[in-house]
């Protein structure tokens, strides 16, 4: 089910990638996308097979942030795709039915629906709240969720600045997964972070249960 803390990693390599995500892991997240934004090919490559590994032996759903290619090569779950990445069906041409492809839609409706038309598995907002990892990021209103809840059947995530103190408001708003790098990567107790989302997200089930 795609439902629950979504951590995306932080850019971190090697021993300290791997360990950072082990921990989130250990705290209940439930998805895993592997975003690194250089070019050193066979890193990107060892490291994503590392992480899919973890991942399943978690019984976590792996993701590859634009990279189809790298998806495909590693045979991770999915791949998530943004306005300079790869269309909904080129994505699905490679990597086949039943992966995961979820595409960015920053904060408009309209890109929804029409990723839904094209055949995503779950839709991305944000930025809800101010990034320090991506501050030019567009910004997107706990309205425009509400909306989209209402439209679409599929999984939403919510991304952008989310702390502890603010994601109550997209669970009651609708979101199903929140998507996070710093609040819980730079903690010092990534494990316990992680398992702190997770309390939300079984408190927020008991008062509004899944819609999927
Ligand atoms: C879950 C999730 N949502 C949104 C994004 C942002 O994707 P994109 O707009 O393609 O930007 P980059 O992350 O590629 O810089 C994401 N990665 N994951
Ligand atoms: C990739 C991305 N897209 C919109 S905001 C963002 C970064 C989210 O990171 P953080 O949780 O640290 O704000
Ligand atoms: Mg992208």
């Amino acid at each position: 089910m795609m439902q629950g803390l979504y951590v995306i990693t932080d850019g971190s390599t090697g021993e300290t990638l791997f360990s950072k995500v082990e921990q989130a892991l250990g705290g209940g997240a439930t998805i895993v996308q592997y975003r690194d934004k250089t070019t050193d090919q066979a890193r990107r490559e060892q490291e994503a097979a590392a992480l899919r590994s973890l991942c399943h032996a978690h019984h976590a759903l792996f993701i590859i942030n634009d990279d189809v290619a790298l998806a495909q090569a590693v045979q991770a779950d999915g791949v998530h795709v943004g306005r300079d990445d790869a269309v909904v069906s080129a994505a699905r041409e490679v990597l086949g039915n039943t992966a995961i492809i979820g595409v960015s839609c920053y904060n408009q409706l309209q890109l929804a629906l029409n990723a839904a038309e094209q055949g995503a598995d779950y839709i991305a907002f944000g930025s809800f709240f101010p990034s320090s990892t991506k501050p030019n990021a567009p910004h997107a209103t706990l309205e425009l969720l509400c909306q989209a809840r209402q439209q679409l059947a599929l999984p939403i995530c919510a991304i952008g600045g989310i702390s502890l103190e603010n994601a109550p408001n997209l669970l009651v708003n609708g979101a199903d997964m929140l998507a996070v790098i710093a609040d819980v990567f730079n903690s010092p107790d990534i494990a316990h972070q992680a398992s702190r989302y997770q309390a939300l997200f079984l408190e927020s089930r008991a008062a509004f249960p899944p819609h999927h």
